[in-house]
């Protein structure tokens, strides 16, 4: 007798997720090479909900289209909704799989193109995050402006820097970022009309030439303890700014991240740490009473 419909089991019970965090950002790497389907965006709100496996981001993995390529990355935030891109989260990937087969280098790909990840050391890693895209229409910005200067006109704040990493960011650099209430203003910016697939919001404090403090607060998750693709969007807007060279240390909350934007190739290249929680089971507990839309 067939279960269907409602009744049918949430294929995702019996899967093991991997709990990790890259300096503090809380990822959750689950593993579906093979298995031929991807979570549901309500799939995704459950585990987030789940106790104990709230995650910032999750990292799905699929079956990679290319030979040299070890997995396909879709990403997914806590609201369900997906970013192409996800540095920290790259890098506890890199480590899932590098335990896997003892590769010191790594072929990812998500739908915002590929990345060449090298191990560090037991624990550190250092991804290509490919070159940052500048236009308006990249981004993207509703219309046509200088995306060096976005005025926003909100909350006091400084124009913004607007840079994509495979995902969207506005920088907005101050004199002290602990001015300024990001709980409040984050949700308000990342919803700006001026941004039509949303936007991840950073407030930036430069320290020095190469050092400099970051919040970000994050499209479809909210404020995180760190964000490897703002902190490269950082060191992009900082270079471009005149107010960092090429090399930076960005200091999050749950810690510190290297960017250097290599003058050669135009690249981000962005090493930092990863940290290993825990490995658990999915139940049927997680997806009971789970939203439909
Ligand atoms: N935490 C991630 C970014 C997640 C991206 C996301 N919030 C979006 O663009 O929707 C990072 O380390 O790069």
């Amino acid at each position: 007798m067939g279960l269907s419909g409602a009744f049918a089991q949430n294929p995702l019970v019996g899967r093991e997720v991997h709990k990790m965090n890259g300096a503090g950002n809380a990822i959750l790497v689950l593993d579906l090479r093979g298995a031929g389907f991807l979570p549901r965006p309500e799939d995704a709100r459950a585990l987030a909900r789940a106790p104990g496996l709230a995650y910032d981001q999750l990292m799905v993995l699929g079956d990679a289209a290319a030979r040299d390529e070890t997995a396909f990355m879709t990403i997914f935030n806590q609201d369900g909704s997906r970013s192409a891109s996800c540095g920290n989260g790259t890098r506890c990937v890199a480590h899932y799989l590098a335990e896997q087969t003892g590769a010191t280098e790594l072929r990812l790909a998500t739908s915002a193109g590929k990345l060449k990840v090298s191990r560090e050391g037991p624990l550190a890693y250092t991804v290509d995050m490919g070159p940052p895209r500048l236009g308006w229409r990249d981004i993207p910005l509703a219309r046509e402006v200088d995306t060096a200067s976005v005025e926003l006109g909100h909350f006091g704040l400084p124009s913004a820097s607007c840079v994509s990493m495979g995902n969207p960011h506005a920088i907005f650099f101050v004199e002290e970022i602990d001015a300024f209430n990001l709980e409040v203003i984050g949700p308000k910016l990342e919803f700006d009309p001026m941004f039509p697939q949303r936007a991840n919001i950073s407030l930036a404090q430069p320290l020095a030439s190469d050092h400099i403090r970051l919040k970000v607060w994050e499209r479809g998750t909210g404020l995180t303890l760190a964000c490897g693709t703002a902190a490269c969007a950082t060191g992009v807007a900082a270079a471009r700014a005149g107010l960092a060279g090429r090399f930076a240390r960005i200091s999050l909350p749950g810690g510190d991240l290297l960017i250097h934007w290599r003058e050669a190739d135009d690249h981000v290249e962005m090493t930092g740490p990863v940290e290993v929680e825990f490995s658990r089971v999915l139940d049927a507990a997680v997806f009971s009473g789970q939203d439909e839309s």
